[in-house]
């Protein structure tokens, strides 16, 4: 079974969420890139969103689009990013990373230059177990979960408060994992609010599927992972995480290590929301 999968039924079951930090590889360098993922599962994250670095960002915010820019300066290539996954699910064969699940975040353009069926074969062998691809729109998505689907590939797709709810129920249809609802219309990056009408759409999108459903886009605070837990299965906070590697050159690696999952493990601790309390 697919990793994303056993995750979701088993936190299901335990009336918990998830928690899925978003971090780019090879910003600063593919070797913290492995130590990050390790230590961000060690503090509490379910799973990791991994961002294949690209120059024409989708969607990305400034914190993002500079993350992007600094990993490709430094060279970061495709092949030693899968790599990279490789030895990391390898090495901690034993440990606490062999059930976590690993989604890349990536642009249709480096998948089609690879190749569809060579991406996906590569990224299942590195131990990859989803992929959202943010500029594949729906028409085109159902080939790509086929195919994704017979090699035990999730496909993440998104729904916006902007998709129409036509749009959003033909979404899910070719979604497999999660679906990742993006909390406001715009780009990524921290946010001070949580927009109004979002619990509602939420719970609409809920009527329509039974995949779990994360939220993304500006969540940045252990108040705001409060404030959500209790209408999500999952929570993404990237750009409030990423942001911590601005100045990574000025820190040791290792220290760059352990703030993020400090970071993290305070994210985790708003994850804690009581069961719903039976009615009277
Ligand atoms: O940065 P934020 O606001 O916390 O949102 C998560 C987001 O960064 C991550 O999931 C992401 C990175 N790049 C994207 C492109 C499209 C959609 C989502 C993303």
């Amino acid at each position: 079974m697919n990793r994303i999968d056993t995750l979701f039924t088993r936190l299901k079951s335990e009336g918990r969420r998830a928690l899925m930090p978003f971090i780019t590889a090879g910003d600063p360098d593919l070797p913290t890139t492995a130590a990050l993922i390790t230590e961000l599962v060690a503090r509490g994250a379910h799973m990791v969103e991994i961002g294949i670095p690209y120059s024409d960002p989708i969607a990305d915010g400034p914190v993002i689009a500079a993350s992007y820019h600094r990993a490709l300066g430094h060279g970061v290539k495709l092949a030693h990013i899968f790599q990279t996954i490789r030895t990391l699910r390898a090495e901690t064969a034993t440990g606490h990373l062999t059930a976590a699940p690993l989604v890349t975040m990536v642009s249709y353009s480096i998948i089609h230059r690879q190749g569809v069926d060579r991406y996906l074969r590569e990224a299942v062998t590195a131990g990859i177990d989803g992929l959202i691809v943010p500029d594949l729109p729906v028409e085109e998505s159902e080939g790509l979960c086929r195919k994704a689907t017979a090699l035990d590939l999730r496909l993440i797709q998104l729904v916006t408060p902007t998709t129409p709810r036509e749009r959003a129920v033909q979404i899910t249809r070719s979604t497999t994992g999660f679906v990742y609802y993006v909390s406001v219309a715009g780009i990524t990056g921290e946010r001070r609010s949580i927009p109004p009408n979002l619990v509602e759409n939420v719970a609409w999108l809920r009527t329509q599927t039974d995949l779990p459903i994360c939220i993304g886009f500006g969540i940045s605070t252990p108040e705001h992972v409060r404030e959500l837990a209790p209408v999500a299965d999952g929570l993404i906070v990237g750009s409030a995480l990423v942001k911590r590697l601005v100045d990574a050159d000025k820190l040791t690696r290792a220290e760059v290590v352990k703030e993020i999952g400090q970071f993290v493990a305070e994210l985790a601790t708003g994850l804690d929301v009581p069961p719903p309390r039976p009615a009277p």
